[in-house]
């Protein structure tokens, strides 16, 4: 794994801030099969307006503190020992702590995610979520939220992407589903959620 002082790209936002590290993770393709076995995937619920949808998408969930994700409470869960170099690489690469991963296994085109901010408020005031890739390489789009301005980045399969600063306050992001022919794509996407305050 590397550590610090890996090259990155920085791109400042309109409001906000990514750091990309193209080639984070060199063992990447290896990794791949082990994450699809090892960790506990499944396919989640989101209610949306009152109705329940199960996510186009499997995901997985580790973490010390409960979190809220589309109103859907996801209780702590004691990290996958693979998962834990992966978290102490972001952590030196990024320079932040995380206590926290969400998963997303996108097994073909038609998976995907809808444009959202991961803005809950157990995120704090501005969330930081760093992101692992790996396999095929899908387009990340973002959008701002004053309704122009907008652009695209796809993660390479073995990057780190981290998004920072007020990014989530004047983003959204996601992943457009396709009917082109693609490969499986996992994302680990590392985030820090505060402890509930003590009354
Ligand atoms: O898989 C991706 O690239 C995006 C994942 C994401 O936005 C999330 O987990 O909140
Ligand atoms: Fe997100």
């Amino acid at each position: 794994m590397l550590f610090a002082e890996a090259p990155f790209q920085q791109v400042d936002l309109r409001n906000g801030s990514l750091r990309y590290f193209e080639d984070f993770i060199p063992e990447h393709q290896s990794l791949l099969e082990p994450l699809k076995t090892a960790l506990d995937w499944y396919q989640g619920d989101v209610q949306l307006f009152g109705r329940h949808y199960k996510t186009p998408r499997l995901q997985c969930w580790y973490g010390d503190e409960a979190y809220t994700y589309s109103n859907v409470r996801l209780e702590p869960r004691t990290w996958a020992d693979m998962l834990l170099p992966l978290k102490h690489a972001v952590e030196q690469g990024s320079g932040y702590r995380f206590n926290s991963m969400l998963g997303n296994w996108y097994q073909h085109g038609q998976h995907g995610m809808g444009f959202h901010a991961d803005n809950e408020p157990e995120l704090g005031q501005n969330p930081v979520v760093a992101m692992l890739t790996f396999g095929y390489a899908r387009d990340l789009r973002f959008k701002h939220k004053n309704g122009q301005d907008q652009f695209t980045i796809t993660p390479q399969s073995g990057s780190l992407l981290v998004m920072e600063g007020e990014t989530q306050h004047y983003w959204r992001h996601g992943i457009a589903k396709s009917a082109r022919q693609m490969g499986e794509r996992i994302s680990l996407t590392f985030r820090y959620i505060l402890p509930p305050s003590k009354p």
